[in-house]
């Protein structure tokens, strides 16, 4: 049946007209436990998703809708090692990468955890020769510095938690990421590095991406041309993949390579070898309790009844307000600043696993699907474009992520910010009326202008502070409410075919602005007018 079919869409769509409107003050007025009827906790994460624009009701309707789509057949699906991914039959086992030893997932009958702590074992002996000095350059010097090149899955995950977990990481390494085919990203990573000191971590899954496979030729050119030696690479370079023939061809011996397996995405990878960075900059202590964080939270997932399982309800908020109410975005405000990227890792996380437009079963979906996905770390946002979210014309629900506790102490900078935190949320939710204005003694003609609505839905998520365990939790987190997201929709969250449109065409394209031909004419006229013009200003 298909989702629009089903009675408890159709029991939300009929909620959703008689609700809509009701405001948070009444909300909060008809049920004064809502509070703390309407919060969670899932290890260390507590969240507060009363400020949203739902009724219990919402809530019950929404979790039919989820038994409906068979939601915890899905979520055992997974953990069972089913090929869910079936546009590219393959299992998604991400949760078996950061089981406990003891643990078993099976794909294909084969206990992958056995794999997984033999390249977890290698990148923690690898990762402490690097930071204890044992590992040496080629010219006999320790390695100071490490660059990881990677785009996607293979970047923004490392990228993230680097930042996210600075405070616990080694301060005498440099660690840098190389993404962008632009030359310009690679130049200004190496510009001031000692090669004798540098190691490139090579991170792709497939092998294969023309940016990286681009960037890491650069960088080899780069590394041979200041050590006047091609033998200097095999100290220099070491390989993340699940393509062991493609790493040989490369030029990296597959002894410094780490690998990873076709049932781990790329971007649910950062628990792979594809963390290698990670392992150097943070120290295998720190980086386990990444993975043991994230654990709590698949365990959570696997096992929390749906109404109080943290994933599960914010998977469903979402659908509540993409599907019933129109909103189409969804903010994502850390109140941190190390966890600056944190929206950035899940714009590819969500969006690349839930922006479909086709069902299982291969027909056009006729409802909408995943959320554009943004955010910027407060109080910053607050001073960009929290204007639009609190009086703007788009419904934008929120996610507030707060820590009690700062890892830089320093005077009342801490209080400051919880303050705008708690604040923020207040105001988008209760508003401002126009009385309230009025009794400001605003003057009439502003009134209009100063008055906020409120009802901006937002949801908190708290924990004590940020550590690498609390980081795993909250990746975790998001990684299973877009699973959740996925089954609802009825679409595969885990492939990605609309990248491939324009990697094709980039390759076609490619040689032709070799061949310094004045103008193409094999494309459209838009397309053979902007290849000329650059043909024309390049040489
Ligand atoms: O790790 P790689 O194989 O180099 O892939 C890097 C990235 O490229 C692809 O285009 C996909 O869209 C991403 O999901 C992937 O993370």
């Amino acid at each position: 049946m298909t989702l629009e079919n089903l009675p408890a869409w159709s029991a939300l769509e009929n909620h959703a007209a008689t609700t809509a409107g009701i405001h948070p003050r009444e909300l909060f007025n008809l049920m004064p436990e809502r509070a703390k009827n309407m919060s969670l906790t899932a290890g260390p994460l507590w969240m507060d998703y009363s400020k949203n624009l739902i009724t219990a009701e919402t809530i019950s309707l929404l979790l039919k809708l989820a038994e409906a789509r068979e939601l915890p057949r899905e979520i055992a699906a997974m953990y069972a090692g089913e090929k869910i991914n079936r546009t590219e039959n393959r299992a998604v086992l991400h949760v078996a990468l950061r089981a406990a030893r003891d643990e078993v997932y099976r794909v294909d009958g084969v206990n992958v955890v056995d794999q997984v702590y033999a390249v977890r074992d290698r990148m923690a002996a690898f990762g402490e020769q690097v930071r204890n000095g044992e590992w040496l350059g080629f010219t006999g010097k320790r390695i100071k510095n490490v660059v990881n090149i990677g785009i996607g899955g293979s970047d923004l995950g490392p990228v993230m938690v680097y930042e996210a977990l600075k405070h616990y990481s080694d301060r005498n390494l440099t660690v840098r990421f190389v993404s962008n085919v632009d030359g310009t990203h690679l130049a200004e990573a190496t510009r001031d590095l000692n090669a004798e000191e540098t190691l490139f971590i090579i991170a792709s899954k497939t092998f294969t991406t023309q940016e990286t496979m681009t960037n890491a030729h650069s960088a080899r050119t780069w590394l041979i041309g200041q050590l006047g030696d091609a033998a200097a690479v095999a100290r220099h370079f070491v390989a993340v993949s699940t393509n062991a023939a493609g790493v040989r061809d490369f030029g990296i011996d597959t002894a410094n390579m780490f690998e990873f397996w076709d049932w781990v995405g790329g971007r649910y990878s950062l628990t792979s070898a594809i963390g290698l960075s990670l392992v150097i900059a943070l120290g295998k202590d720190h980086f386990d309790a990444l993975l043991k964080g994230y654990r709590t939270m698949d365990q959570h997932f696997k096992n929390a009844p749906l109404a109080e399982n943290m994933p599960v309800i914010l998977g469903l908020l979402g659908v509540w307000y993409i599907n019933f109410l129109e909103g189409s975005s969804h903010a994502i405000l850390p109140y941190d600043q190390y966890m600056h990227r944190f929206p950035a890792y899940f714009q590819q996380g969500d969006m690349e696993s839930n922006g479909k437009s086709v069902t299982r079963d291969g027909e056009a979906a006729l409802h909408a699907t995943g959320p554009i996905i943004w955010g910027e770390p407060g109080t910053n946002g607050q001073h960009a474009f929290y204007q639009l979210i609190h009086q703007g014309t788009s419904l934008i629900p929120c996610d507030f992520i707060g820590f009690a506790k700062s890892l830089n102490p320093v005077g009342d900078h801490h209080d400051k910010l919880m303050a705008n935190f708690f604040a923020q949320q207040e105001a988008l939710a209760f508003g401002k009326t126009e009385n309230e204005v009025r009794e400001e003694g605003t003057p009439e003609e502003l009134v209009p202008f100063k008055t906020f609505d409120g009802a901006r839905p937002c949801t908190s998520i708290m924990a004590e502070q940020l550590t690498p365990e609390v980081l795993g939790n909250l990746i975790a987190l998001y990684e299973h409410k877009i699973f959740v997201q996925g089954v609802i929709w009825d679409i595969y969250s885990f492939d990605q075919w609309g990248v491939e449109l324009g990697k094709q065409l980039a390759k076609r394209i490619l040689p032709e602005l070799a061949e310094k031909k004045a103008a193409p004419e094999n494309h459209d006229a838009s397309t053979n007018a902007q290849i000329a013009w650059y043909l024309q200003h390049r040489d």
